[in-house]
């Protein structure tokens, strides 16, 4: 088996420039899926996906269409979702994996702080990191399986598990109508039929060196808190002090909401999360990682804790609350003495067990109501509970899991942390509870790689040794469970 995996890895060491290309391409489509002017492009991204998955063999390739959707107050249509088989040899002999992963992207402007253009991937020699929108989130895992494909085909290696791929293009922007094709799927018993195990190749390791399997991710609640009252923006000296303004209910409330220690003040979410146990606590004290990883990863001193075991449990076991953005606002240079008459509020929490969209959304409209009634301003007030996802815990004790940790040690020599993921991929959940089967997080970046922020990047390293550990992982599934 060692051997069929160095030949694969060989291949991949031979294919750099083929395989950084290959990325190249796909930044190359601003796929950015929450964004109504972007949509035709995230279409032409999953037909990239496709013609890119059919040139290493795959078969079965559909385009699971989703209806349409209002986004920006336009109908428009959902990106399909891109299903496809790969299976050679004695297929029926083989154990199958489910691979998911996301081909939109976050938006992404110059402007925002890039030093590059974002979506033309840079190659940075001296770092050796390529920057690019997408380059770790999630388009350079995704084609990772891709290159590994090839570079089996170009070998001569067979592939010694079936895959069945499902990549969808609304994963930034709350997977809409993903939820429903899956279990429509399952009821129909074709698609998903003798699944065995999945992996999600779709987060990042915990530091810079070292990586991780993952086997917990929160979910996320996301609201958009609406404020109008003035017919029109109005000048602040003839009407400043006259009339209620938005902003400064907004701030009001949106200032009631979490404290700058991240202490989250709505009544009743501290109450939803699970007491710690000695047991857990201790999983964080033998983490390989330091306050310095975190201050790598954020570019920055500003943890609000300053012990390593606080540092993971702020991301991995407490929920979060974040302040996101205020849209009508203005923004742009100069002194413009404005009241702008209507805004959006934009914030999220991050969930961890046992809490449910549903149960926090519940909270929050309760507790905004009473805090708005206690302002008394004559504006109008509205609350929208926009996408939400139930967070995911996995048993790592498994041949999924076992067999990852000997790939990691094989591509690496080292053993692999085992995490729990900060952010949110709410399928997770459902495929482990629709398919019944285990699920696990395999990352290829690193902690400081900047998903959703400015200057993304995925290093080369990870990317090439990522690719030979995708292909790593199924051997070993192979030879565990012969
Ligand atoms: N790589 C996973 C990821 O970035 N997931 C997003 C999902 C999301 C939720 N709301 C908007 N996007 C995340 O923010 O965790
Ligand atoms: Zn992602
Ligand atoms: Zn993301």
């Amino acid at each position: 088996m060692s051997s069929a995996i160095d030949k694969v890895s060989a291949q991949i060491d031979a294919n750099r420039a083929g395989v950084i290309q290959r990325l190249a391409d796909a930044v190359a489509i601003p796929s950015v899926s929450g964004d109504a002017a972007h949509r035709p492009q995230v279409i032409q991204m999953a037909q990239w996906m496709a013609k890119s998955l059919e040139g290493v063999g795959c078969e079965n390739i559909k385009f699971k269409e989703l209806g349409k959707q209002t986004l920006d107050g336009q109908e428009v249509s959902l990106p399909p979702v891109v299903f496809a088989d790969y299976r050679e040899g004695k297929a029926d002999a083989k154990k199958t994996v489910l691979v998911y992963g996301h081909y939109d992207v976050q938006p992404a402007l110059k402007s925002d702080g890039w030093n590059t253009e974002p979506f033309k991937l840079e190659y940075d020699e001296k770092t050796g990191r390529l920057y690019g929108r997408g380059s770790t989130d999630d388009k350079g895992p995704v084609i990772g399986w891709i290159n590994m494909l090839e570079a089996h085909r170009q070998a001569g290696v067979e592939l010694p598990v079936n895959l069945k791929f499902v990549f969808e293009g609304m994963e930034e922007s709350g997977s809409v109508g993903l939820d429903e094709l899956i279990a429509h799927e399952h009821a129909q018993g074709s698609f998903f039929k003798g699944v065995d195990a999945c992996c999600i190749s779709d987060n990042y390791w915990l530091g810079t060196k070292k990586p991780c399997l993952t086997h917990g991710l929160r979910g996320v609640a996301y609201f958009k808190l609406h404020i109008s009252g003035p017919a029109a923006d109005l000048h602040s000296g003839l009407f400043g002090g006259v009339v209620h303004e938005p902003m400064t209910d907004l701030f009001a409330i949106m200032s009631k909401l979490v404290t700058p220690q991240g202490d989250i003040l709505i009544p009743g979410i501290k109450e939803l999360v699970t007491p710690l146990t000695d047991e857990e606590f201790k999983r964080y004290q033998v983490m390989d990682f330091s306050v310095q990883d975190m201050e790598g990863a954020t570019g920055s001193k500003t943890t609000i804790a300053d012990d390593k075991e606080k540092i993971l449990m702020a991301r991995m076991r407490y929920p979060s609350l974040s302040l996101h953005g205020i849209e009508g606002a203005f923004s742009e240079a100069g002194t413009k003495t404005v009241i702008p008459a209507k805004i959006v509020g934009k914030f999220s929490l991050r969930l961890v067990p046992d809490m449910t969209p549903a149960k926090v959304n519940e909270l929050v409209e309760a507790y905004i109501n009473a805090e708005w009634k206690k302002l008394g301003s004559k504006n109008t007030l509205r609350l929208e509970a926009e996408h939400g996802g139930k967070p995911w815990l996995a048993d790592p004790n498994h041949w999924n899991y076992e067999a990852a940790a000997k790939a990691v040690q094989k591509i690496y020599g080292v053993a692999p942390d085992y995490t729990r993921e900060g952010g949110s991929i709410p399928v997770a959940l459902t495929f482990a509870e629709t398919l019944g089967k285990n699920l696990l997080l395999l990352p290829l970046g690193r902690a400081d790689d900047g998903a959703h922020s400015t200057n993304e990047k995925i290093d080369v390293s990870n990317y090439v040794e990522g690719s030979k550990l995708l292909g790593a992982y199924l051997h070993e599934i192979a030879a565990a469970t012969a």
